[in-house]
């Protein structure tokens, strides 16, 4: 079966190409390389690689037409918390209308099978820990509300075309591929465990703690990191199963255990034996103060099963590659 990956020169669609190459899918990748990394397709050299954009539906349609494509698996997006409080247009154009371009596309050339990357972020505050999918759909930021939107357009379209589809909602992706040809490098970088990595090898000055005031033990940000190669295996799981007649529907994927940002910067000392000045800062707008999954329904109905699920060994991976890559991919793979 061939695939079309959108986004696969990001951080976790090349993660998810190299695990769909490894269960001997073929595999287009989409990407404008707007955040991505050229360099991305010289890891990956089993798939082909286009330089373009998701709202290009006649190069989507040509692309699909031309190679026979069966799914794709839609990871091109803009997917920053705070960028989007900042920027809500960005994120309506790139995750919402270009989004629906490619929707459109899929829908004229009959792709049977589509994957999405969706977020805990479409959840908004918790009511509940942990989070099961059929909480409220509350998001607190722009990026969550146009991945919601998203989500929606394709259970309609689903509904009325006959599109088959699995939305992931994942919480918060980070490590690396423990074989060390793959990690996370974003442009600027934002995410918490890469920044502690980038202070622990002297890159940067300092961490700054963003809010110390949040209703939890220690007054910081709970999330549930999941390793991103147990998110690509979740893709490869979810695909099987829609090819098995899966009904469509959304998955939670995160390991189901919260840490702080101190405990996470606590876990990066204890990795990298090195210390760095962690700083104490304001809330950043659009975070909620706790989010953990219930990953129970992907477990009991597609049988996925974490391999890298603790912290530490998290942590270790993502450490392995920012040791090898400190100035990212543009430092050479
Ligand atoms: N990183 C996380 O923790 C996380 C958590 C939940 C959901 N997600 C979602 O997973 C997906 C991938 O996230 P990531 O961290 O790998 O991001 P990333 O920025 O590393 O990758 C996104 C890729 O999409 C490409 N892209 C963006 N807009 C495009 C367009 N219009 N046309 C073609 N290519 C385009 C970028 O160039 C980039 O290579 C996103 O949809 C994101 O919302 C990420
Ligand atoms: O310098 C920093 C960076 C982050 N944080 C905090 O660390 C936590 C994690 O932040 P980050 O790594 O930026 O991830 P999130 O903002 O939680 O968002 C990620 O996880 C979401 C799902 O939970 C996804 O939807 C997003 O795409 C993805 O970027 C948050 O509480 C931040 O406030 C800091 O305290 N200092």
């Amino acid at each position: 079966m061939h695939i079309l990956v959108t986004g696969g020169a990001g951080y976790i669609g090349s993660h998810t190409v190299q695990e769909l190459l490894r269960a001997g899918y073929r595999v287009t990748v989409l990407d404008n390389l707007s955040r991505g990394h050229m360099a991305v397709a010289q890891v990956l050299d089993g798939a082909e690689f286009v330089w373009g954009d998701i709202a290009d539906r006649e190069l989507v349609v040509g692309l699909v037409r031309s190679r026979g494509i069966q799914a794709v698996l839609h990871f091109a997006a803009l997917s920053l918390v705070g960028e989007s409080m900042a920027e809500p247009s960005l994120y309506y154009h790139n995750n919402v209308v270009k989004g629906l371009s490619l929707l459109e596309a899929v829908r004229e050339a009959e792709v049977p099978y589509f994957i999405f990357s969706s977020t805990a972020a479409v959840y908004g505050e918790p009511v509940q820990v942990p989070i099961e999918e059929d909480h409220p759909l509350a998001p607190t930021n722009p990026y969550g509300a146009t991945k919601l939107a998203f989500e929606e357009a394709l259970r309609w379209y689903g509904a009325a075309y006959g599109i088959k589809y699995v939305s992931l909602r994942y919480f918060n992706a980070s490590g690396a591929d423990p074989e060390g040809g793959l990690g996370e490098d974003h442009q600027p970088e934002t995410h918490l465990i890469p920044l502690v990595l980038q202070a622990a090898l002297g890159l940067r000055p300092e961490v700054t703690v963003f809010g110390t005031d949040y209703p939890t033990p220690d007054g910081t940000c709970i999330r549930d990191y999941i390793h991103v190669t147990d998110l690509a295996e979740a893709h490869v799981l979810a695909l099987r199963a829609l090819e098995g007649g899966l009904v469509s529907g959304a998955y939670n994927l995160g390991n189901e255990r919260g840490y702080s940002v101190r405990e996470v910067v606590e876990v990066a000392r204890r990795v990298t034996g090195r210390d760095f000045p962690v700083v104490e800062g304001a809330r950043r707008p659009g975070d909620p103060a706790v989010l953990v999954a219930s990953s129970r329904r992907i477990r009991e109905e597609l049988g996925w099963r974490p391999r890298y699920g603790d912290l530490e060994t998290i942590v270790r991976t993502a450490w392995e590659w920012h040791r090898r890559h400190p100035e990212g991919y543009e430092g050479g793979t």
